[in-house]
């Protein structure tokens, strides 16, 4: 508990002062006001994160959180629990989607194994495994209080080793066979639309399977009584390990005035949680992307989110928030390297 309350008491408002300083150079700069969108959204956020005009980002860091889900014996997912294990050594072998995009963008993963079913080895992996895996979601909690508040713990530690190495901007990343069907759950808690609009079809279930989502979902939610006012509760009797410790990443990274972009549902759902648990952290999030999952455009509403790229993209990993920091750059290119009409010889709005 001691690192959560140490994050808590650290996340604060983002910096006025440098917003509207943000601001008012954008309004300058030799374009019509606002054409850029959300890029320029972006470049205030940023100043306002990091309390100057222009911030620079050099070390960006990927935080994959893993773990396992009982409810899977429920038929959940289209793949085999044992997947989860086989692609955390993907992860570290360099062979996945992550990887590839992380390359492309210059950034760095880290994988943590948060609560898989299997003893997973690797030299890179970092095992902080609170549980093996959680139980099922559909016949009773998902997990004690206590582990879900180490679950949130490991996050906080994850994202605050890699800001002491020099990350001036996470990602937020997952892997975890039958996540979606936790991430739906969390976001019922939050939602009034029924389910059968937030539930999806995750890694690419048939409709029997889907049926049998729903009613997991239903009756995780009937057997436990999550209460959205105590979203550490919500978690513990409905969520999953890596959800905790992606909760987590966001709130150590929030408590640091570090950046955090987010992915897709899962990411998302644990967003969730951290906005539920300390709502100012929503000020140091980013959404990458709007998943193909149906409920994510709800969760990102329910943050206040706006996403920035719409790309049909389910996989999770981190890999939304990969491309994503690609725009964060270039926002950050777009306030510091642009000419203002002054400086170009350019005339002004008329009215
Ligand atoms: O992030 C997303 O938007 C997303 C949407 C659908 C599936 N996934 C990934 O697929 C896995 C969960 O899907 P499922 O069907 O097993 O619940 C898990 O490893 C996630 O990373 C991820
Ligand atoms: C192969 C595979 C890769 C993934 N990456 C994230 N979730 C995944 C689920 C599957 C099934």
């Amino acid at each position: 508990m001691k690192l959560l309350e140490e994050a808590l008491k650290n996340i604060g408002d983002l910096d006025e002062i440098s917003m509207k300083k943000a601001k008012e150079r954008l309004d300058n700069l030799t374009k019509p006001r606002g054409s850029l969108g959300i890029l320029e959204d972006l470049a205030v956020k940023m100043a306002g994160i990091k309390r100057e005009l222009y911030p620079k980002i050099k070390n960006k860091v990927i935080t994959i959180m893993a773990g396992d889900h009982g409810v899977v014996e429920e038929g959940v997912s289209a793949f085999p629990q044992e997947v989860t294990p086989q692609m955390i050594l993907n992860f570290l072998s360099g062979g996945a989607g992550i990887n590839v995009l992380a390359r492309h963008a210059g950034a760095k993963i880290v994988c943590v194994d948060v609560g898989t079913a299997a003893d997973v080895f690797h030299p890179d992996l970092i095992i902080k495994k609170v549980r093996r895996g959680t139980d099922n979601i559909s016949r009773g909690p998902a997990m004690t209080r206590e582990e879900a508040i180490k679950a949130i713990e490991v996050g906080i530690e994850t994202a605050w080793n890699e800001i002491d190495k020099g990350a001036d901007i996470l990602g937020t990343g997952d892997m975890g066979i039958g996540n979606t069907t936790p991430s739906s759950a969390i976001l019922a808690v939050y939602s009034d639309e029924p389910l059968e609009k937030l539930v999806g079809r995750g890694t690419g279930i048939n409709d029997e399977r889907l049926k049998l989502k729903i009613k997991a979902i239903n009756r995780a939610l009937e057997i436990n009584q999550p209460d959205p006012n105590d979203p550490i509760g919500v978690l513990s009797k409905v969520g999953g390990l890596e959800i905790g410790a992606i909760a987590g990443c966001i709130l150590g990274a929030a408590s640091r005035r570090i950046p955090v972009v987010i992915d897709g549902f899962i990411s998302t759902a644990g967003a969730i949680i951290a906005a539920k648990i300390e709502p100012l952290c929503t000020n140091y999030m980013i959404a990458s992307h709007s998943s193909e999952e149906p409920g994510h455009k709800t969760m990102l509403k329910l943050l206040g989110l706006e996403p920035m790229l719409s790309m049909r993209m389910r996989l999770g990993e981190g890999t939304g928030a990969a491309l994503a920091f690609n725009l964060v750059e270039a926002a950050l290119k777009i306030i510091s390297e642009m000419a203002t009409f002054d400086e170009a010889g350019v005339s002004g709005q008329l009215e």
